[in-house]
């Protein structure tokens, strides 16, 4: 089941996500896709979470749109990557934390309220699945992670309160964008969730990201390793983010990426 969700508030106070979504939906209008709606009101800061109400509404919106159906794939566009705590919680859940969750993003996601220096949403989904954050939002989630279930794959813009957070619990993280890296880490699972946050690219090769910077990846590696993952193991998620192209040509040059959405 593909999923289009919307959701921009997690990424501060802009909403170029959005129409970032829009374009995403013309580009999958020949898939069969469930949009999940949007709450734009309440955009105020709360607990230390920018559009926090907001925020809450929206992962209800998800939530709800995935516990009616029996689903064991979900794929999912984005939108910030605050959507991930309901797709990665709900098929943690069903899998029995039998999980692997490989995360491709120039951004760890770890902090906590307090720990973020923006406040924006996007910047903790991964800590609040695992079991630290907001209580309310925290309500909402199907089952919560734990650090051994992670692999970081090109993490280039991290905040110290991550550094540590990584360290300290040992979470796998690799540099390169290169299956044997990361090959003990997935095959200690059955199942592999994979999540892409587009800002992962080299901005040479795609900058329609809230941060394209350099140093990044090129997009033809990137489709090699999701292409390994699948042929190799069993992948039950995945989620593509962060894309603020707002024209179908500007969309051309991941094609391939896009396309590997389909489970
Ligand atoms: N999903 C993202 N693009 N996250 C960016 C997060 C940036 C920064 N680490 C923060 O927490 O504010």
């Amino acid at each position: 089941m593909l999923f289009i969700n919307p959701q921009w508030q997690g990424s501060g106070i802009t909403n170029e996500l959005k129409a970032g979504a829009e374009t995403l939906k013309l580009f999958f209008k020949d898939y069969k896709f469930k949009e999940i709606s949007l709450y734009e009101k309440d955009l105020e800061t709360h607990h230390n979470i920018i559009a926090y109400n907001s925020i809450l509404k929206q992962t209800e919106f998800f939530k709800n749109e995935i516990a009616e159906r029996k689903l064991k794939k979900i794929a999912t566009i984005g939108g910030d990557c605050g959507i991930e705590i309901i797709p990665i919680s709900y098929l943690n859940k069903i899998y029995n934390n039998d999980l692997c969750v490989i995360w491709i993003d120039a951004h760890a996601d770890l902090n906590t309220p307090e720990s973020s220096p923006s406040k924006t949403f996007h910047g903790m989904p991964l800590r609040t699945l695992l079991g630290e954050g907001n209580e309310n939002i925290k309500k909402l989630l199907f089952s919560t992670i734990k650090p051994q279930q992670i692999g970081f794959v090109g993490l280039r813009d991290l905040d110290n309160p991550e550094i540590e957070y990584i360290a300290s619990n040992n979470i796998k993280s690799v540099l390169r964008c290169d299956y044997s890296d990361l090959e003990n880490t997935i095959k200690s699972f059955n199942n592999v969730y994979i999540h892409l946050d587009l800002d992962v690219l080299d901005e040479s090769e795609f900058k329609y990201t809230m941060f394209p910077t350099s140093n990044g990846f090129k997009i033809n590696e990137v489709n090699d390793l999701i292409t390994e993952i699948k042929q190799k193991s069993n992948v039950v998620g995945i989620c593509i983010t962060e894309s603020k192209a707002a024209k179908l040509e500007q969309l051309e040059p991941i094609r391939k990426i896009l396309e590997q959405i389909i489970i």
